[in-house]
């Protein structure tokens, strides 16, 4: 091979296309400084359990909606994450407005708020809101202030114009007011307390260290009452293992960690929200707060869907329950007025859906595996462990049906048609028969374009299969056996015209296709199959030849197919089938 150099001094593969420079303005824009820990383990780690979740769907969600949830909504979203088993829930920011207000007072009047489900409130470090937010909460068994203020060197120079000693002071003060508001308003409220330097990510980590023990130092932590320490990746600005190396160098150094819960509150910027939780969460977070679906300021907080399912297909318990999938995303796009994007992990649309032919292909023999494998075992497919090409989980898991998984359009080939037959219509093709129809489908696919769905996919095999009665119909015939000789009497259409034959063989249809060569169609069958399509009185049966129909220069190998809830009329009917279609383009 050889190779030369291009204008940047890049080495490329002679003939192999060259980037340019693009005409984007990237020198605008500074790499991420990341903090230096050499001997960071959280590589090594694994997870093995869930985290502590919390919900700021009605929080960080609400607050980036275009139209915020009215308390209706706002109220079935409580319910939801409720019965998902989330236990603790952001239920708003009541300083900031009087809807948020009343609705923290209507859940904790209406006495809506399960015993074992904490609930939470934002504030900013001022005492003005801070003494509203502890008024709103009175009356509540148990509760959660959070207060946060900016420590990010750029927040503070340009927001708040403070330096750092002025933003420690602004969180202290922050944290002495929300004990005393408490005081005054929640003697009777089992009360925690949470804290956020706010763009954690962009703080430098020994200040955030500094300022969260400064925090402590004024709460007190103790084996009852410990202290969240919520670590926000307020915008996400740089890779996963960063934020896991600012996790494990913040857990390592903040003081009193065993009174301490390490919270994870990731964004979405860059796309990696799930992985720098994932590895967050291996560096030793106890607890992380998310979105379902993403929902949140710009690109969104993490998607707690994604996170609970990830830890779900490693076969660790998720302690939230997505049994039903798409009840929960209906409830989330009624709330929020937001679409879940088809092809969103675990809950959209088209997930376990495959429409190219060698998934398909894969899938469709990974599941009848999977059912063999059950068979044998004397279980149910549901209980197997489980494996299958492409598809993660079972969809059957969150509430799906296999019914969907494979659908066909121009890219699918003959797998996905076969599993529609099969799982849809209980036809069950051989393989050969699958090639030729799958040709079938391709030309449908091909001319019209879209999806060939169920119904459509019937229309298209009866069509080719069934659906012609020229030039031969089956009217009636006798069959008769003896002494291994088959004997059949049949009355046929050819043309629309009757005619009597008969003929003789060693099984019905050779019987069946002497009978039809002495109407005037050779026929020599090369292969035949049958099977049940449903058990019962009025059972159903399909039977498939391949036959050379024809002779000389026009002789051709063609299956035909037939149904009957006779197997011999079922198969007579396929001999038919095959010389009728002798008139369809090679
Ligand atoms: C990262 C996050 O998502 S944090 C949560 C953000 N969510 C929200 O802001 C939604 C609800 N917020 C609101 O409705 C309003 O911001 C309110 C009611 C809380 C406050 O409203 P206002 O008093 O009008 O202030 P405004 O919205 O302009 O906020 C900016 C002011 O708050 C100050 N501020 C901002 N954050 C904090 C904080 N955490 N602690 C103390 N002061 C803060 C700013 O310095 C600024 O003060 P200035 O006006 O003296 O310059
Ligand atoms: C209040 C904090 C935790 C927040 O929402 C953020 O930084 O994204």
């Amino acid at each position: 091979m050889t190779t030369t150099s291009n204008a940047h001094g890049a080495r490329v593969q002679q003939g192999s296309p060259v980037q340019q420079p693009s005409p984007m303005p990237f020198h605008r824009y500074r790499a991420f400084e990341p903090v230096q820990v050499p001997d960071r383990t959280w590589p090594d780690r694994k997870i093995t359990h869930a985290p502590r979740w919390l919900s700021t769907d009605l929080r960080d969600g609400n607050q980036a909606l275009i139209d915020p949830m009215t308390p209706a909504r706002k109220l079935k979203m409580f319910e939801l994450l409720v019965r998902m088993g989330y236990k603790e829930i952001e239920i708003g920011f009541p300083s900031a407005s009087q809807t948020d207000f009343d609705f923290v007072r209507k859940l904790i009047e209406e006495d809506r708020v399960p015993d074992d489900v904490q609930i939470s409130v934002l504030t900013q470090a001022r005492e003005d809101l801070i003494s509203r937010t502890a008024e709103s909460l009175q009356g509540a068994r148990r509760a959660n202030i959070h207060m946060y203020n900016a420590t990010a060197e750029l927040f503070r120079r340009v927001v708040f114009n403070v330096d750092e000693a002025q933003c420690i002071a602004m969180a202290t003060r922050g944290t002495e007011m929300v004990m005393k508001y408490a005081e005054q308003y929640l003697g009777d409220t089992e009360f925690g307390y949470q804290y956020s330097p706010e763009i954690f990510t962009q703080t430098p980590t020994d200040f955030a260290v500094e300022i969260c023990n400064r925090v402590a130092d004024v709460w007190q932590p103790g084996p009852d009452r410990e202290i969240i320490f919520n670590l926000p990746a307020t915008v996400e600005m740089s890779t996963p293992n960063t934020y896991a190396d600012q996790i494990e160098y913040f857990i390592r150094n903040v003081r009193g960690r065993d009174n301490v819960a390490v919270s994870l509150h990731p964004h979405n910027d860059r796309g990696t929200a799930v992985a720098a939780t994932e590895l967050g969460m291996m560096a030793g977070a106890d607890r992380v707060e998310g979105c379902l679906f993403g929902h949140g300021e710009r690109t969104g907080n993490v998607d707690l869907v994604t996170l609970g399912l990830n830890l779900f297909s490693q076969g660790i318990d998720p302690q939230i329950d997505f049994s039903d999938i798409d009840e929960i995303r209906r409830t989330v796009e009624y709330c929020t007025g937001l679409p879940v994007h088809p092809r969103h992990p675990y809950a959209g649309d088209l997930v376990y859906t495959a429409f190219s032919g060698s998934h398909q292909d894969a899938i469709k023999k990974g599941l009848e595996a999977l059912a063999k494998k059950a068979d044998a075992e004397g279980v149910g497919m549901h209980e197997m462990a489980w494996e299958a090409p492409y598809l993660p989980i079972d969809p059957f898991d969150v509430g799906r049906t296999y019914e969907a998984v494979i659908r066909v359009n121009s890219q699918s080939g003959k797998g996905g048609m076969a599993y529609i037959m099969k799982n849809d219509h209980k036809m069950d093709l051989p393989r050969r028969l699958q090639i030729e129809f799958s040709r079938v489908v391709q030309q449908h696919t091909d001319a019209a374009g879209g999806e060939v769905g169920a119904e459509l996919m019937w229309q298209i095999f009866e069509n080719e299969y069934f659906g012609d009665h020229t030039p031969l119909e089956l009217v009636q015939y006798k069959l008769s056996a003896e002494d291994g000789i088959y004997t059949v009497d049949a009355v046929l259409k050819v043309d629309g015209v009757e005619r009597q034959v008969g003929g003789e063989g060693n099984g019905p249809v050779s019987a069946f296709v002497d009978a039809v060569a002495a109407a005037g169609f050779p026929v020599r069958v090369l292969d035949y199959t049958e099977h049940a399509l449903s058990a019962g009185g009025d059972a159903l049966a399909a039977a498939y030849v391949e036959a050379e129909v024809g002779e000389g220069d026009d002789l051709r190998v063609l299956w035909g197919v037939g149904r009957h809830s006779s197997i011999i009329t079922a198969s007579m009917r396929a001999v038919i089938s095959a010389i009728n279609r002798t008139d369809r383009p090679e």
